[in-house]
């Protein structure tokens, strides 16, 4: 389990980390998702212990961080921003370096360094400097170090940055399959990656917590879910078709593409077999008439903007 009590962090004037408390228990992936420069980063190096909050507290499996550092540290697997240090070593002599520092030892050292490399996939680039490997290895390489000691919590600081998408798609899968039996905390700029593999998420805007949902709540809270949308030949027409349409609150046109949504009035969807006889019965052309299923990106600027009311 992670917990964190209203952590504070201030550098200099700058109160980069406002009071964020969370809870994540076992099996639990929860994304933590913010602008740049919302204190993401700045609470999971807290967590991790190398930063001392300023106040409040955080424990891992139930160790606090600063009063029960070792214990703590123990029980966590931490991927920092960015690639691994050390760039000058080979995988095999970096990961042979964190073994030795967690301490293990003998049979286990090696069965633990075998399945990482096996996990990770490493094995073809063990012993190439790190500083020249892809984006992608020296990820995997940074998250070889963070579960090498089988930790049952993980805190991951944007596991897929800069990943192509077939690296992605592997990290992710990577990361569900890890969280199974054990406490992740991750952050991420990427809206599709909640979706993809966090249980929770939680919006961090300034400092503070702005959201702690699901992401389908958080779906639920967009505008668009339960919208339609189509691409009608002629816009206007298809507008005075639907307009006072029982149901049918408003429209918006995309600018880029033209597509037409047509908002619902309450949480009841916007009826498409209905919208699809009134188009045919005005004459109305169109093609690709689609139910909406909600936009994270939407919710997302919405609770993060300046105007945004927690
Ligand atoms: N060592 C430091 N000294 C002074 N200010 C810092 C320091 N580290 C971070 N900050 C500032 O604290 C704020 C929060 O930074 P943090 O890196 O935690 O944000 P973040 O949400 O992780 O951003 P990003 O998504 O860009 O990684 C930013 O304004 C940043 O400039």
């Amino acid at each position: 389990m992670i917990e964190a009590h209203a952590l504070h962090k201030r550098y200099g004037r700058l109160l980069a980390v406002d009071g964020i408390s969370f809870k994540v228990e076992p099996g639990e992936v929860l994304g933590f998702l913010g602008p740049n420069g919302a204190g993401k980063s700045t609470t999971m190096k807290m967590i991790a212990g190398f930063l001392a909050p300023t106040a409040g507290t955080a424990k891992v499996c139930g160790h606090d961080v600063q009063s029960d550092a070792m214990a703590a540290r123990r029980a966590l697997g931490y991927l920092p921003e960015g690639a691994p240090g050390y760039g000058e070593m080979s995988p095999a002599a970096f990961l042979g370096f964190v073994a030795d520092v967690r301490g293990l030892v003998g049979a286990r050292r090696k069965e633990r360094l075998d399945a990482v490399l096996e996990r990770l996939s490493l094995r073809g680039v063990l012993h190439q400097p790190i500083d020249t490997l892809s984006k992608g290895f020296k990820r995997r390489v940074g998250l070889a170090a963070a579960i090498l000691h089988d930790p049952p919590a993980l805190v991951l600081d944007e596991p897929t940055d800069g990943l192509d998408p077939n690296q992605k798609h592997e990290v992710r899968g990577l990361i569900r399959e890890l969280a199974r039996e054990r406490t992740v905390l991750l952050s991420t700029h990427i809206l599709e990656e909640v979706e993809a593999v966090c249980s929770r998420a939680m919006i961090v805007a300034r400092g503070k917590v702005m959201a702690d949902a699901t992401p389908a709540e958080l779906l639920a809270r967009s505008r668009y879910q339960g919208a339609v949308s189509l691409l009608a030949t002629d816009s206007i027409a298809a507008r005075a078709a639907l307009d006072g349409m029982p149901g049918v609150s408003g429209f918006h046109q995309d600018g880029d593409d033209g597509r037409l949504y047509v908002f619902p009035q309450g949480s009841k969807p916007v009826p498409l077999d209905a919208v699809a006889e009134r188009l045919r019965h005005r004459g109305v052309a169109h093609r690709g008439l689609q139910p909406e299923r909600g936009r994270l990106d939407e919710v997302f600027r919405r609770i993060t903007t300046a105007e945004a009311k927690p």
